[in-house]
């Protein structure tokens, strides 16, 4: 009798998907419905296996998606770990706004990783730090250095979570991914991981076990595009303005010209951080104008 059970993509190998179930990965083909469908199974997607009497595993279903991100495409994100690197490319704040604004929208979580704060003296380290206190105050998690994530990510990644990497080119993405497969290369001194050195040629991502949950191979994003967001939402996904808000006068204020603005009153007082204001305000600029600022050319 045919067997049904249930797994996560973690893999796409030559037209097969490797299927993690409770017990064991299991390697099998999809189904001619999901061609008829174009429903494409993606890594990551929660599906429903069946195991015939030969043996043979077929994928027979998808079950409904939390989210589909990045590329190449990942379904059910969780979280992402954003790294930002202190020097190559400089730390730069409108920049982190930008990941953080568009993973709001995404409604994933976020924590930052900094990256390259070897390379930095330590009066601008001390500078970096002091910015990032302030987006520690208002709820996102910081990673300070490789050791940190390496000790605390596998603790932090919940039940069956999927994360993925983001962050502008040259951050140090892979060279993080890398040594995460290391440390576990070590830790299981079992079959040999490729270590995948150097530059990424496949586009298929695979989840790899971290924690009790997964970690993608691959990072997701190193550019972003912030003008399909309404104009009008885009402070909803300023976490911190979006908690003030309720003190505004008025329902559904911009915290621009409007009269006892909760936001605008405390960034006069430096509650709230005044470089979040000024990229509120040239996020807004952008989705206005629908193309990317200047500065990101
Ligand atoms: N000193 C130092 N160098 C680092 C660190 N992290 C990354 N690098 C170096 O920075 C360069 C870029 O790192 P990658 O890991 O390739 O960056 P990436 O984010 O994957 O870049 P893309 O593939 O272009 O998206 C490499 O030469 C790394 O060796 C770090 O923490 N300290
Ligand atoms: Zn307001």
């Amino acid at each position: 009798m045919a067997k049904n059970t249930q797994g996560i993509i973690t893999g796409l190998i030559a037209g097969f998907y490797d299927v993690q179930t409770k017990s064991r990965v299991v390697r099998t083909r999809a189904r001619g419905v999901f061609r008829k469908n174009k429903l494409k199974p993606t890594v990551g997607d929660h599906v429903e296996i069946q195991i015939d009497d030969q043996g043979t595993s077929y994928l027979v279903k998808v079950l409904p998606r939390k989210n589909l991100i990045g590329r190449p495409a990942l379904a059910n994100v969780d979280h992402i770990l954003l790294v930002i690197s202190a020097v190559e490319p400089d730390f730069s704040l409108p920049l982190l706004d930008r990941f953080l604004t568009f993973f709001s929208w995404q409604n994933v979580a976020v924590s930052i990783y900094l990256s390259k704060s070897d390379l930095v003296n330590s009066e601008e380290l001390a500078d970096i730090n002091e910015n990032l206190a302030y987006y520690q105050k208002i709820g996102y998690e910081i990673y300070l250095s490789q050791e940190a994530v390496s000790k605390t990510l596998p603790v932090n990644i919940g039940f069956e979570q999927i994360w993925t990497l983001a962050g502008q080119s040259g951050a140090g993405k892979s060279t993080l991914i890398n040594s995460l497969k290391e440390d576990l290369a070590q830790k299981t001194a079992a079959i040999s991981t490729s270590l995948n050195r150097g530059k990424h040629t496949t586009r298929t991502v695979q989840l790899f076990k971290l924690g009790n949950g997964y970690l993608a191979d691959t990072p997701g994003f190193s550019a972003i595009d912030l003008t399909p967001i309404k104009l009008n939402q885009l402070c909803d996904y300023f976490i911190e303005f979006k908690k003030a808000s309720q003190n505004c006068k008025f329902r559904g204020c911009q915290h621009i010209n409007e009269p006892k603005c909760e936001v605008k009153q405390l960034v006069a007082e430096g509650q709230i951080k005044k470089s979040r204001y000024e990229n509120y305000l040239l996020m807004r600029k952008e989705i206005e104008n629908g193309r990317l600022p200047e500065y990101l050319k």
